[in-house]
């Protein structure tokens, strides 16, 4: 049978990580072939890509230069990994996906979503998740996570101001009511267990449905 392709989005430290492991596993124990990733990286030429653009030293780095570095990253994760994966029947999970491009780099840096999604368009051609789930938190408060949380690394983006991820989630909350029919949203603000349940209800009438 074939596989499925769900994306998890949010902002920085909203969960996404976090309820990604917990679902391989719930989802293992259903008896289901899980295969988890993330962007930007997920396989070697990608995760190139992905030290020098979170590379904190790099603050000449042009928007539309990091754009198309997400989007090159992207292709070759997913023919190499995600396509294989779901044809393989695995229920491939990814931390992150062109969602995520249309609100860093479309909305918050300016770019703009048509124009950053034309770019993916070039880079995925049209091979979106069947669903998305945007764990949705104050920004704030999912900064406030990360910094409790020591292990992380704080990377380029971390250190964008407070503004920018306010509107980073202001982005995704509009690309959420674009993109209704694909984008669950998922108040992160919870305890991990809400928020867990919600996620496997989500994602269970996914699989179920199709
Ligand atoms: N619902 C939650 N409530 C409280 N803390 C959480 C919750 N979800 C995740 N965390 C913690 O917040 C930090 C960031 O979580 P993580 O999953 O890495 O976020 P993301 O991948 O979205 O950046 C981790 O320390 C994690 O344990
Ligand atoms: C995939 C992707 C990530 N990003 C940003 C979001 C994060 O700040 C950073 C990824 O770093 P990461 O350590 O994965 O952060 P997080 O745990 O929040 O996912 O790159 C973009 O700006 N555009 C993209 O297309």
């Amino acid at each position: 049978m074939k596989g499925c392709f769900f994306s998890f989005e949010g902002p920085d430290g909203a969960g996404k990580t976090t309820m990604i492991a917990k679902l391989e596993t719930f989802l293992r124990e259903k008896g289901f072939a899980v295969l988890s990733t993330r962007e930007p990286g997920g396989v070697r030429i990608a995760e190139a890509i992905r030290s020098i653009i979170l590379n904190p030293d790099h603050t000449e780095m042009d928007g539309r230069t990091e754009a198309l570095l997400y989007a090159a990253a992207r292709r070759q994760h997913l023919l190499e990994k995600i396509i294989p994966a779901v044809e393989a029947g695995n229920i491939v999970l990814c931390d992150r996906f062109v969602d995520s491009s249309l609100v860093y780099q479309g909305f918050a840096r300016g770019l703009g979503v048509d124009e950053v999604l034309q770019i993916n368009q070039f880079a995925i051609d049209g091979y979106f998740p069947s669903l998305t789930i945007y764990f949705d938190i104050d920004p704030k408060m999912g900064l406030e996570r990360i910094q409790k949380n020591k292990q992380r690394e704080i990377n380029r983006l971390d250190m964008e101001s407070l503004s920018f991820h306010y509107k980073v989630r202001e982005g995704y909350l509009k690309l959420a009511e674009r993109f209704s029919e694909r984008i669950v949203t998922i108040d992160a603000s919870k305890p991990v267990d809400e928020v867990f349940a919600m996620t496997v209800t989500a994602v269970m009438k996914q699989i179920e449905g199709r």
